[in-house]
């Protein structure tokens, strides 16, 4: 770990939770801050307690990322603050009840929050990383990314998003020297459960990971260049596996010719 000064990340989410440990470790890494969430007396004692603590500037934004003026501004900072080298796209809500007990409007909200703002932000960040010379985005996926069937299913989605976006930002940007992760948490003990309306008490505590756990694994998975960090994964190699599959999918998935089995079947 160094404390040399390393540029301004931007962390969004990190009035509580995951950002919260996010704002910590890169400031003792280095980073000055910009923290963004919505509840500004959180935000301010999580600014004070990590600048205290690592000896760097932290700034806050209060900004609802559901909201476009709120959106907007940030985009412009972007533009504007040269000392910005990092963007942790955190900010996210969940939901646990399936479709049928869903309310259309608060899955309306979370596909604005969880896709569309952090869609809006990696548009703001990356050509000014790209310009600059170099820049870093980790986005904070999911578990559910791969395994929509656990939770409800429009959060699984949107976390299949994130991983999705985050495989093909990679793909556009790695030899532009801006460095891209994906994070994807299993359960986290946060205030995610109790804001999607659950209770994380409820979990067996063998899948729950404390926050400041996860946070570590996804900066030593960072450390180690990786674009997938999944940080319970026991074995990296069933990842590797995973990733193969799809890979060797790719070339057979858009050919001229219908396959035997759908031209026996048509012809039947
Ligand atoms: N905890 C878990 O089990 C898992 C969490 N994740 C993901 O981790 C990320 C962080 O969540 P986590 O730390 O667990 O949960 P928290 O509820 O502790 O943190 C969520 C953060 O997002 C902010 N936020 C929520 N809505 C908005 C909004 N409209 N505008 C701006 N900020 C907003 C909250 O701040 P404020 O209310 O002040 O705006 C808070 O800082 C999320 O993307 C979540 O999906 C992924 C897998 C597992
Ligand atoms: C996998 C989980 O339990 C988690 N809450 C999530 O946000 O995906």
């Amino acid at each position: 770990m160094s404390a040399t000064p390393k540029g301004t990340a931007v962390v969004t989410g990190a009035s509580s939770g995951i950002g919260a440990i996010y704002a910590d470790r890169l400031a003792r890494r280095g980073y000055d801050l910009i923290l963004v969430a919505r509840n500004k007396a959180r935000l301010d004692e999580v600014a004070s307690r990590v600048a205290s603590a690592a000896g760097r500037v932290v700034k806050t934004i209060t900004a609802d990322l559901n909201d476009k003026a709120d959106l907007k501004r940030l985009e412009t900072i972007f533009a504007a603050d040269s000392s910005i080298t990092m963007l942790v796209n955190n900010a996210g809500v969940g939901a646990l009840e399936p479709l049928l007990r869903s309310d259309i409007s608060a899955m309306e909200d979370m596909i604005d929050l969880n896709v569309k703002a952090l869609t809006r932000l990696t548009y703001a960040a990356a050509p000014v990383f790209v310009a600059r010379g170099g820049g870093a985005i980790i986005n904070i996926s999911s578990v559910v990314a791969v395994a929509p069937e656990v939770l409800n299913g429009v959060y699984g989605g949107s976390k299949a998003f994130v991983l999705a976006f985050t495989q093909s930002l990679h793909k556009e940007l790695t030899d532009k020297n801006v460095r891209i992760q994906v994070v994807l948490p299993g359960a986290t003990a946060t205030n995610f459960w109790d804001a999607a309306g659950g209770a994380v008490e409820n979990l067996p505590s063998a899948i729950v990971m404390q926050s400041d756990d996860l946070v570590d694994a996804a900066l030593a998975g960072f450390d180690q260049g990786e674009l997938v960090t999944i940080p319970s994964l026991p074995e990296a190699a069933d990842w590797a596996t995973y990733e193969r599959a799809r890979e060797k999918l790719i070339p057979n998935l858009s050919l001229s010719s219908v396959p035997l089995r759908y031209r026996a079947a048509a012809a039947a």
